[in-house]
């Protein structure tokens, strides 16, 4: 048995729910356990025994979100060189951009020598006004069916070891 481990942070459901579908995507993968964890309730232990991953984030003033940064802060050197060729995929939620999140978590994953399996997956909600941006978010079942078909992707990839 493989196993994908899901991190996330969201904080007005976006990202969340991005996340919740490429689980349930990778879910429908029997030969794959699939973990989905907001990103303050794990740390290099989570990634030492996973497989691969998926990192979700919004993104805030062009970053990735600061709570998925602190997991990686925290994770970082304890695992340095101990997933080299794991495979992973970003995905994120954005207003209008999401490049400079992307870049931020690949980035770190580069480091980590992970292997990237998708280009990032970016989800634009085109909120533009405070109301909207603070509002909470319903995500299009097409960008969800999108999210859904990386981690099933990840997952059926994991499960016949072609990474
Ligand atoms: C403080 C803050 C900063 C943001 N900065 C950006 C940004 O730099 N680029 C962008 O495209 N969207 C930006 N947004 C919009 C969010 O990415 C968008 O609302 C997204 O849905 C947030 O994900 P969530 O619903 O999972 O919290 C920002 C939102 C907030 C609250």
């Amino acid at each position: 048995m493989k196993t994908l481990l899901v991190v996330f942070h969201s904080q007005t459901g976006g990202a969340a729910a991005m996340a919740e579908a490429a689980a349930r995507g990778a879910g429908d993968e029997p030969l794959v356990t699939v973990r989905l964890c907001h990103a303050d309730s794990v740390g290099p232990a989570d990634l030492l025994a996973a497989d691969a991953y998926l990192f979700v984030t919004p993104e805030y003033l062009g970053a990735m979100a600061g709570r998925l940064k602190d997991f990686f802060d925290r994770s970082y050197y304890p695992v340095l060189d101990r997933l080299n060729g794991r495979p992973y995929a970003v995905l994120v939620c954005a207003g209008s951009d999401g490049q400079g999140a992307a870049r931020q978590v690949m980035r770190i994953a580069t480091g980590w020598r992970l292997k990237a399996v998708a280009e990032p997956l970016i989800v634009c909600t085109r909120a533009q006004t405070p109301e909207a941006i603070l509002a909470p978010k319903i995500l299009a079942a097409d960008d969800l069916d999108r999210c859904a078909e990386v981690g099933a992707a990840l997952a059926a990839g994991l499960a016949l070891g072609i990474y």
